[in-house]
């Protein structure tokens, strides 16, 4: 039985990435998603509109729904201040064995906490389990038609405070006709879309960046 998809980029994580330097493994990723074998990582172009969120927003708490093979993850990681946190979620076992191995080459084990679980289970154990009392930042990029349910969970476990940010991906490509119907026409949220494109592709798509206001 050959290799999976998420193996072939561990190894070539391990191969052209630098050990302990998160940019470098950001970069192993993109070059071989880009120009060997495409996979779902929100990729270089929106990886960009990601940290320009990240910076402005500078989180204390994050959550991340999806974490594939931590590309994202590594991503937001490197940007966070020394006593910031991540925590993302991901209930593919494989998936998440990858990911741990992948945060683990960046030096990032210590502000990510990897919870192999699913988002309707977890969410409303968060506070509980991880001492979270609300999130500052949230990046939704796992299956496309649980935005809407995990957003409303999270509201439901009083998780959001006034100006939490939630960054969603694809919601063009695959899309998510239902989450941005809610969070464009909510009171509750003040939402700004950032047109891009499908990571390594020229197809269109965007991320959406709705504040939660209370
Ligand atoms: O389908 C896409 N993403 C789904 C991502 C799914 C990832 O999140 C996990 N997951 C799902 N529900 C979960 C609930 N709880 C925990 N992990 C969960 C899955 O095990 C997977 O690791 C996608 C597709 C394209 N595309 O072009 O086709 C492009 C993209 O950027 C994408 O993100
Ligand atoms: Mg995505």
């Amino acid at each position: 039985t050959g290799s999976t998809r998420p193996q072939r980029i561990l190894r070539a994580v391990q191969k052209n990435a630098t050990r302990g330097d998160p940019c470098s493994v950001v970069k192993a990723i993109d070059d071989y998603c880009r120009h060997k074998e495409w996979a779902m990582n929100v990729g270089d172009e929106k990886g960009c509109i990601v940290d320009s969120v990240v910076s402005e927003v500078k989180p204390t708490a994050v959550l991340e729904l999806g974490t594939y093979c931590a590309y994202s993850t590594v991503r937001i990681a490197s940007l966070l201040s020394p006593n910031a946190k991540l925590i993302t979620l991901e209930f593919n076992s494989d998936y998440a064995a990858i990911a741990r191995e992948v945060i683990a080459w960046a030096g990032l084990q210590d502000k990510i906490q990897l919870v192999e679980g699913a988002s309707g289970e977890w969410i409303p154990r968060l506070k509980e389990e991880f001492g979270i009392e609300t999130f500052d930042l949230i990046f939704l990029d796992h299956w496309k038609d649980r935005y809407l349910p995990d957003t409303k969970l999270l509201e439901k476990c009083g998780l959001l405070r006034p100006g939490t940010v939630l960054l969603a991906d694809n919601v063009i490509c695959p899309g998510t006709p239902d989450y941005l119907d809610y969070v464009r026409n909510s009171q509750q949220y003040k939402s700004k879309f950032f047109k891009s494109h499908l990571e390594y592709t020229q197809e269109e798509d965007g991320l959406e960046k709705s504040v939660f206001l209370g």
